[in-house]
């Protein structure tokens, strides 16, 4: 029946990753079997595992750099098992990757990081604009707009990350992809990267998947969190949700001594917003009988 006036969401739309049957073997190695996963349209998906458990090779699967043994992947309802590399170049301009480490070139400088992939996908774009843009990405990235000039061995850890997700950001993408980038940053400068990318999904509507082994990521900013183990995501759901499983890793992991501390903080943080809110509702406002 024709539906007047119904607003229908594409699968594509609600779904902008969709993995099934994923399998991976390396000779002898079999890293995932038979892998299913959804990421929801504007969601930020915490991907977590043991080492080892091939969440960065699933991370190079989605964006084609990893050709799967078997199973089928789409982004934005195109195949990237079935692409060739030049069929897939139109979605892959749909996304950022900010790999780990950064993986920025050493010989260039953050600016002109930042406009590979631009001259890459636009090479119309002329020499000025792309020094305006890529100077704009440094900066939503909260980097001061001089670090544009520097290059990366001039950088700090936490300063790499966020040069790395400049570029990551250079084609506005719709998907972006985060590979443990609070690794090695100091708490501080971990919670502060984690709010830098909560607010980058909100304000320019991104979906999100991070791998990360860091419990306040997944408690502070996660809409969900899908769990690899045993060859493949065992669960896909809240923390609440994944604790009734009973999955024995997942367990181990989030009720462990850093699990059970990273709960607490957040349980503290919860708090203290409560306070604050209704201490802003308790004040008297000026004015008003
Ligand atoms: N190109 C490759 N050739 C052979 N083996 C590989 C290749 N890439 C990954 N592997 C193997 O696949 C497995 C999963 O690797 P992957 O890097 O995805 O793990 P991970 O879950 O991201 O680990 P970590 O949390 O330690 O970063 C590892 O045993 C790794 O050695």
């Amino acid at each position: 029946m024709a539906a007047d006036n119904h607003e229908f969401t594409r699968f594509e739309d609600e779904y902008p990753i969709v993995v099934e049957g994923l399998v991976n073997r390396f000779g002898d190695q079999t890293v995932h079997e038979d892998l299913s996963l959804k990421v929801r349209q504007g969601e930020i998906l915490g991907v977590v595992g043991g080492s080892g458990t091939g969440k960065s090779v699933l991370m190079r699967s989605i964006i084609g750099l990893q050709r799967p043994s078997e199973g089928e992947i789409e982004v934005f309802g195109n195949s990237i098992t079935d692409a060739e590399p030049d069929e897939a170049i139109g979605v892959r301009s749909r996304w950022g990757v900010l790999f780990q480490g950064g993986a920025l070139f050493s010989t260039l400088t953050v600016g002109e990081n930042v406009q590979v992939p631009l001259k890459q996908f636009h090479p119309e774009i002329g020499p000025d604009l792309l020094k305006d843009i890529a100077r704009y990405k440094v900066m939503l990235s909260g980097l001061p707009e001089e670090a544009a000039n520097k290059y990366p061995s001039e950088l700090s850890g936490g300063m790499k990350k966020r040069a790395g997700l400049a570029r990551a950001l250079a084609l506005d993408p719709e998907l972006l992809f985060l590979d443990e980038p609070t690794a090695g940053l100091d708490p501080i400068g971990a919670a502060r990267f984690d709010q830098l990318t909560l607010e980058l999904k909100e304000t320019l509507g991104l979906t999100v998947f991070l791998i990360t082994h860091d419990l306040d990521t997944l408690y502070e900013i996660c809409d969900r969190v899908a769990v690899l183990a045993d060859k493949k995501v065992v669960a896909v759901g809240t923390i609440p949700e994944l604790l009734e499983t009973g999955h024995p890793w997942i367990e181990e992991y989030f009720n462990g001594p850093r699990g059970r501390a990273a709960q607490a903080s957040q349980a503290r943080d919860e708090r203290r917003k409560a306070q604050s809110r209704s201490r802003s509702m308790d004040k008297p406002t000026q004015g008003k009988a």
